[in-house]
């Protein structure tokens, strides 16, 4: 969903900008190791060799034989059970230390550096090295990768910035309203809409209806490719189809953003050539501030439509899908929204402020399903010391977060939708460790795209709930997720909106 909303903030004008020629950890303290490498002395502690974990054969043995190349999140928790809260594994050439509690994870965080990187993506490195192009945000890394951030946090993370957002994202949720209704009217029973995660990619994408369909599939095709491509080594290539499909998947990623900006460059020359003033959201703040070059804002907004193709799109699935089979707190969010918005007024940003359980509902979606279930930090700067182990430079740690928001120690009944434990008012639980749920990341590395994400969130999810009840599919089963580099449903969540009078 965030796609259409990315697609359109970013093409959108902004009076600030004369002419195209100007153009342009948290510190939280461990529970047990506070020990920093600096004061520990390696031979004190314990080294990686002494971690347990799974052979690569062992590795391959519990994807493709027991099932679980689809289900990397369902791995993190066995793997936890098995051999305890840090454990060492080989993702085919990969040597990676695996960490599986809140406060390992903290840990990790506090030493991750100046310019923290995830992990080293190769094959997206390589695709841009193939064809010439700059590295983006996932790839970038030091000082580079830090002028791109501080290029785009103004933009995107301000909170006042993103809240300017707020118009465009209602034209986008009244497009979603509009194609749910059209759905929903034209199917058998007048009320079901199938797919719904489908759906939510699609809509709103008029910048370019023609290419629509070709950016979700490559974006599918590039993700569902990503681990494969990592996975098996180079000499494959020759041997599997995955290399050539994820060159062009990316090709026409990247020939799709190319030409929307190009377009956007053409028509802003245009409108300086008439004398009008220039307005625009990031995309022409990307190309009026001399920050970038144009090859770094080609990447950049390919990655940021990236970004939004699935992830909003599969936590609005899921928290409907969650909403239907829960009457009591759909109806307990609907009070809310009528409440704070009577008549079905459009809501505004302030009254986002006072709806508390929304927010509460979506933290506790994105628990359940943390739409990135595993994070990356390879340490570049330092030797580090994580849960009592001595780690040298360039160690690559997976930070296992699905596990820890699916740990009953962190959040009882955790496999249960209680939005409830998010009110401070109401649970007893409320103080849950700050790195047991973090689904867009943390620290300067964290997710550009959360604060347009969550507006998108709120206001699709107020504005579904002003106009429709929405209740499962009869016979409808439980549905599972499952991992395509990012968490997305198994299969296709099918629900019926029945219009509230
Ligand atoms: C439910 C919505 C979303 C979730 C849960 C999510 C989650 C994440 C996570 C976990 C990371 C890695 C952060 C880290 O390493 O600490 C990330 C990075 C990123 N996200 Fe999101 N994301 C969401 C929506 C979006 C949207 C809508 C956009 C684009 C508008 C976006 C663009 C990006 C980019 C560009 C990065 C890389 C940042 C960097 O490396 O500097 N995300 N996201």
């Amino acid at each position: 969903m965030a796609a259409c909303s990315t697609l359109r903030l970013a093409v959108r004008h902004c009076r600030k900008i004369a002419s195209v020629q100007q153009l342009c950890v948290r510190n939280v303290k461990s529970r047990d190791s506070n020990l920093h490498p600096a004061e520990a002395s390696p031979k004190n502690l314990k080294r990686m060799d002494e971690l347990p974990g799974p052979s690569l054969l062992n590795t391959v043995y519990w994807l493709f034989v027991k099932g679980y190349a689809d289900k990397s999140h369902a791995l993190q928790v066995e793997h936890k059970r098995l051999y305890g809260p840090i454990w060492r594994s080989q993702f085919g050439p990969f040597d990676i230390i695996n960490v599986a509690t809140a406060d390992l994870i903290s840990q990790v965080i506090r030493q991750e550096g100046r310019y923290p990187v995830r992990t080293e993506l190769p094959h997206w490195k390589e695709y841009q090295d193939l064809r010439g192009q700059a590295y983006g945000l996932h790839v970038g890394t030091g000082a580079e990768w830090y002028r791109m951030r501080t290029a785009l946090n103004p933009k995107m993370l301000k909170l006042r910035e993103a809240l300017a957002y707020a118009p465009i994202i209602h034209e986008v949720v009244s497009d979603l309203l509009q194609r749910v209704e059209r759905l929903r009217s034209r199917s058998q029973d007048e009320c079901t809409v199938c797919d719904l995660a489908s759906e939510l990619y699609k809509f709103g994408f008029e910048e370019i209806p023609t290419e629509t369909l070709r950016f979700i599939a490559a974006v599918n095709n590039m993700l569902t490719l990503s681990e494969s491509v990592l996975f098996f080594p180079r000499w494959t290539r020759k041997i599997f189809p995955f290399w050539k499909q994820f060159v062009q998947a990316w090709d026409d990623l990247y020939d799709i953003a190319q030409n929307l900006i190009d377009r956007k460059v053409k028509r802003m020359e245009e409108q300086v050539q008439r004398g009008e003033q220039l307005e625009g959201m990031y995309l022409t703040y990307l190309l009026s501030t001399n920050t970038l070059s144009l090859s770094e804002v080609y990447i950049t907004i390919t990655e940021l439509l990236l970004g939004g193709v699935d992830t909003t799109s599969n936590t609005m699935s899921w928290t409907l899908y969650h909403l239907a089979r829960d009457p009591e707190v759909q109806n307990r969010l609907y009070q809310e929204v009528v409440s704070v918005c009577p008549d079905r007024r459009l809501p505004t940003t302030e009254d986002l402020n006072r709806m508390l359980y929304l927010k509460a509902v979506i933290k506790e979606t994105l628990r359940l399903y943390p739409v990135v279930p595993g994070n990356g930090r390879l340490i570049v700067e330092n030797e580090v010391v994580v849960g009592g182990y001595w780690f040298p430079k360039q160690t690559q740690f997976h930070l296992c977060h699905y596990a820890v928001s699916h740990d009953e120690n962190e959040f009882p009944d955790a496999e249960a939708f209680i939005p409830e434990r998010w009110l401070r008012a109401e649970s007893s639980h409320f103080h849950h460790h700050p790195y047991s749920s973090i689904p867009f990341g943390v620290g300067v590395r964290a997710c550009v795209g959360r604060r347009v994400a969550e507006l998108e969130m709120y206001f699709a999810l107020f504005r579904l709930l002003q106009h429709y009840k929405v209740c499962p599919v009869d016979g409808s089963s439980d549905i599972q997720p499952k991992t395509r580099t990012v968490l997305i449903p198994s299969k296709p969540i099918n629900l019926r909106f029945i219009p509230r009078t």
